[in-house]
């Protein structure tokens, strides 16, 4: 620490879930083990599940989701990777006196060893999970790492109606119509939980229905004319329902032929959005008779979207005591 000025500074990290760090089945299967090994994330008794997860289900999933992944890989690596990395460069530019990176929750750039790094230097460190949503599963996994390594260091848990955010939601699904026409029905997709989290008081599926009430309301939508799905189910159990794949497949005999769907749970692109939702989904939809299944892009570096985190940010920063 040589300079004051630089040891006294406000740092933000953007927190994602994590990626494999190239589309091969040896690269997905390290990310997987790590993510899926997380006790927030499978509730399974460790003993049974830890082996099962390394002599069966790595070894099988990470094949398969590695040719998932390459299906999507970009130029600059995963997309989940490319878009979290420029969504903190646009962060970055709204918010000049904070020092803003990206982390990810499993693999690299490790939330853990950034944590460790900042240890004793007198920063104010805020770290922002880029979960709109909060879940035990994905918020609270955050808030196990911040709570270990660096406890001196905040946490936003969620931004579900954010109005910023819903604005920039809004904003980028009246852009898409404009572009490409509108749909006859607006699905918005987030990602499942078990139903058992939710049932033992996992905030997630309330946040997540109160949101796309917000950005239905606020594209002054009729009830008619969206719905919330949930997708991408993990294991066995009952997870949160509709699945977005059995409502995709089951609109076209209601006579609803063209759908858009956004992702708002998503901050940025990835295997969820990009593969499981505009190529698997999209194929769903034509196989029941459907016409098309238009996918808008989540908010990645949207300027709007940058400004919503640097506002939220900027309120914890403030309000710091
Ligand atoms: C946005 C919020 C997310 C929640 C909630 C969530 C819960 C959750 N996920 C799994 C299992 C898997 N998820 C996978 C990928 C994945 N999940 C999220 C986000 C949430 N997950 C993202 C952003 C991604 C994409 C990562 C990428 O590299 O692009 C995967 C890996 C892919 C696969 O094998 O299918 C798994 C596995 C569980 C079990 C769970 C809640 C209990
Ligand atoms: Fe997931
Ligand atoms: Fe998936």
């Amino acid at each position: 620490m040589t300079d004051s000025t630089q040891a006294a500074r406000d740092v933000l990290l953007l927190a994602n879930l994590g990626t494999p760090s190239a589309p091969t089945a040896s690269a997905v299967s390290r990310y997987l083990a790590e993510f899926l090994s997380d006790p927030r994330v499978v509730q399974l008794p460790r003993l049974f599940w830890l082996p099962l997860l390394r002599l069966v289900v790595l070894p099988l999933r990470s094949r398969k989701v590695s040719h998932n992944y390459a299906a999507v890989w970009m130029d600059g690596g995963s997309p989940l990777e490319v878009h979290t990395r420029r969504l903190a460069a646009a962060v970055q530019e709204q918010m000049p006196g904070v020092h803003v990176e990206h982390v990810m929750r499993y693999g690299e750039p490790a939330l853990t060893r950034r944590l460790r790094e900042l240890r004793g230097q007198g920063a104010r460190v805020l770290v922002l999970p880029l979960y709109p949503q909060y879940s035990t599963t994905t918020t609270a996994s955050v808030g196990d790492v911040v709570a270990r390594e660096l406890p001196d260091a905040r946490m936003v848990d969620d931004y579900h109606v954010d109005p910023a955010w819903v604005q920039a939601v809004a904003g980028s699904i009246r852009t898409h119509w404009e572009r490409h026409g509108r749909g006859d029905r607006l699905l918005f997709s987030f990602h499942g939980i078990p139903q058992r989290l939710v049932d033992q008081g996992d905030p997630y599926e309330r946040q997540c229905l109160a949101g796309a009430r917000a950005i239905a309301t606020a594209l002054e939508l009729p009830d008619d004319a969206w719905q919330a799905t949930f997708q991408s189910r993990f294991g066995g159990g009952k997870w949160l329902s509709p699945a977005t794949d059995a409502t995709v497949r089951a609109l076209p005999a209601e006579g609803v032929k063209r759908i858009d769907v956004a992702c708002p749970g998503f901050a940025a692109d990835c295997l969820e959005t990009l593969e499981e939702i505009a190529m698997q989904n999209a194929g769903f939809f034509r196989e029941a008779g459907g016409d098309e299944l238009s996918y808008i892009p989540c908010l990645n570096d949207d300027p709007a979207h940058a400004r919503a985190i640097a506002g939220i940010a900027t309120r914890e920063f403030d309000a710091w005591r």
